[in-house]
């Protein structure tokens, strides 16, 4: 109590009622007490309302599946379903992700090619006829985007340039053309969205510096992956870049132009590598199922190292999306190249589909990347020479597809705790169209399990 000021008594509740107010007053009185409980009483039921909501059984998905095997990529399918004004509004931020996947797979075509001229150099002979002036000028050329690699890497991951390249290719080292970084770098590029710009309306930041010297080298970077000798000397080595992620150089003109915009397929077909599990929470917009309003789903990191990171979300989701890449058969881990792709892949599923603590959350399993099944079998890549067990059955897309599908489900048979049902699509995530046709179905067996959940069915 401040000193020299008189104690005023306690506070009693209710207060006692005036004893000298009038007819009028006291009319008044009662009806703003009224007033005051009504408002109470809203806010009560707001309160309580608003603690249902947050008790209710909500679609919590968790994406599991090996580095590189589509994960990150069907999230972004179900923003671009669910919440496709977010996500159209979002898409400004993946233009320099989707330079720099393109400015990698040059430099790694640049690096290529420089063994090669330095074998002509050491033996005339060899690839002589591909190796022309105009080719060593167009390579001559694009050497600044090597300083455009270096600077984009910084700006958005705050860390050196680390553009591993191996001269012997090694279809396992594909993140050699990806960008290994955290979550961080999305909040930070649409944190530095709202900078104010320069006055005189020209961006001069990394980005826009690397988009201005990108657009002088569209067309150059286009000549060179068309150009008859490279294609050549990328297939003498058994190189296939249009199969490795990241891949925009056959875009090269489109994606430098200095308008450019993403589109929902660019933002698919971006790579960037999951580091430590990410919670993202979508609003569905248009949905009238209360059920659907919110999505939250886990996406988490494939490699090796990443795994120990799954168990943590296990007890708290009502759906598992398993994604297997069908392409990896014929390719090797990055983290450890004497492990199968496929035999990880059969491995991992095993161990999530035996885990106890799953087994009341519903399965689904996307065999995934159909189309470079497609294209690798297309190419004469005989499927039986890496899996042994396949035999006197045809190299073609929908038998092969068919093997591995049954493969995965009595795996699931096999080793699930307790009967469960399990729900397998054949699928090609960066196929938008195709991809939201079997989000449709898996949102349907979400709300089923939400709803048994919640004792409605
Ligand atoms: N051609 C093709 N590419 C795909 C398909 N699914 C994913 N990709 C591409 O494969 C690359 C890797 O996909 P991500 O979704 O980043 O893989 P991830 O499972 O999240 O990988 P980590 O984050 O490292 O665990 C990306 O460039 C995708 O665009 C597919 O069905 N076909
Ligand atoms: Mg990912």
């Amino acid at each position: 109590m401040a000193p020299g000021r008189k104690s005023s008594p306690a506070p009693v509740w209710p207060p006692p009622l005036p004893t000298d107010e009038s007819e009028e007053e006291r009319k008044q009185r009662i009806r703003d007490e009224a007033e005051a409980k009504e408002r109470n009483d809203r806010i009560d039921k707001e309160l309580n309302a608003e603690r249902e909501w947050r008790k209710r059984p909500r679609a919590k998905i968790l994406l599991l599946g090996q580095a590189e095997s589509g994960k990150s990529t069907v999230l972004k399918n179900f923003q671009l379903q669910f919440a496709p004004k977010a996500f159209e509004s979002d898409v400004d931020i993946w233009r320099p992700v989707v330079h720099l996947n393109l400015v990698r797979s040059v430099n790694f075509v640049l690096d290529f090619l420089a063994t090669r001229f330095s074998a002509l150099r050491d033996n005339g002979s060899i690839n002589k006829q591909y190796i022309t002036p105009e080719l060593r000028k167009l390579c001559a050329r694009l050497a600044p985007l090597r300083q455009v690699e270096d600077s984009l890497t910084v700006a958005l991951t705050g860390s050196s340039a680390n553009s591993p390249f191996s001269s012997s290719y090694n279809p396992a080292k594909s993140s050699g053309l990806s960008m290994p970084t955290g979550y961080g770098w999305k909040s930070s590029l649409l944190g530095r969205r709202n900078d104010s710009p320069n006055p005189s309306g020209s961006d001069t930041s990394e980005f826009g510096q690397a988009g201005r010297i990108l657009a002088a080298c569209g067309e150059d970077i286009d000549r060179l992956w068309n150009h008859s000798g490279v294609q050549e000397l990328l297939k003498a080595a058994d190189i296939t870049l249009e199969e490795q992620p990241g891949f925009f150089l056959d875009q090269s003109v489109r994606v430098t132009d200095e308008n450019y915009k993403p589109l929902p397929e660019d933002v698919l077909k971006a790579r960037v590598t999951t580091v430590g599990p990410e919670e993202h929470v979508i609003q569905a917009e248009n949905s009238g199922d209360p059920h659907a309003k919110e999505w939250v789903i886990y996406d988490v990191g494939g490699s090796r190292s990443q795994r120990a990171a799954w168990a943590q979300f296990f007890d708290d989701v009502n759906i598992i999306i398993f994604l297997a890449p069908m392409s990896g058969f014929n390719q090797v881990l990055a983290e450890d190249e004497s492990v199968n792709r496929l035999t990880d892949s059969l491995r991992l599923w095993q161990t999530i589909c035996s885990n106890k603590i799953l087994a009341n959350v519903e399965f689904v399993i996307f065999l995934n990347k159909l189309d470079i099944l497609n294209s690798k079998l297309k190419a004469g890549i005989q499927f039986s020479q890496f899996v042994t067990s396949y035999v006197d059955k045809p190299n073609e897309t929908k038998p092969v597809a068919k093997y591995l599908l049954d493969v995965f489900v009595s795996l699931h048979q096999q080793h699930s705790p307790r009967k469960r049902k399990l729900h397998p699509h054949l699928t090609c995530a960066v196929d938008t169209r195709a991809t939201s046709t079997v989000i449709n179905r898996v949102r349907e067996v979400i709300l089923v399990k939400i709803l048994s959940q919640s004792n409605v069915i």
